[in-house]
């Protein structure tokens, strides 16, 4: 954000946080991993109403992807990721198999919408392989 700010050279923007949908919804595998995107998820909200960011003129949203299929999710397909706690790879793989996996494709063209459409602010972007894109705020009340 300090280099977007018009006061020290930049023209605003849009900055795009990378969570997952396991900081939304609770699973059994991967507790820290799910608190860690908890915490990228609400920082990304607070900077959105930030004045800072209004003065700016800079944008903060955040992605919440379920499964992609890039390099980190074949290691936790294949049984061998920090990311899980463990335990039943079973399990792991049933849950794979109902949630989808997305292509990086698809990840890429919501980026892009973000990006492109200057609507979109302080927003969380859900994408999952069954229900598409899908945008939304957890706010319960302006303040
Ligand atoms: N793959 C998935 O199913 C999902 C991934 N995500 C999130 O998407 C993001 C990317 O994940 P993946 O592409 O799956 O992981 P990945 O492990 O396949 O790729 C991560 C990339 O980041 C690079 N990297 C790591 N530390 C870095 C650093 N300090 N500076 C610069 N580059 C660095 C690595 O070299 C690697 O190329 C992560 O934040 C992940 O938590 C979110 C939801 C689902
Ligand atoms: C489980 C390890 C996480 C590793 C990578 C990652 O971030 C993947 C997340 C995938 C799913 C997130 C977990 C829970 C989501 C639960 C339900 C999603 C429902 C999707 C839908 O169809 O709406």
């Amino acid at each position: 954000m300090y280099y977007l700010s018009v006061e020290h050279g930049g023209r605003g923007g849009c900055i795009v946080n990378v969570a997952s949908m396991a900081g939304l919804n609770p699973n059994p595998f991967s507790p820290v991993y799910g608190c860690t995107k908890a915490g990228i998820i609400h920082a990304t909200r607070c900077y959105a109403v930030s004045e800072a960011a209004k003065k700016s003129n800079i944008r903060l949203n955040v992605m919440c992807p379920a499964f992609v299929d890039t390099p980190m999710f074949r290691q936790m397909a294949a049984g061998d990721a920090s990311q899980t706690i463990g335990g039943d790879q079973t399990a792991v793989n049933a849950f794979i198999e109902r949630i989808g996996v997305l292509s990086t494709e698809d990840v890429s063209a919501a980026l892009i919408d973000i990006l492109t459409d200057e609507t979109r602010n302080g927003l969380i972007l859900r994408c999952a392989k069954k229900t598409g894109n899908v945008y939304s705020t957890l706010t319960v009340q302006d303040v």
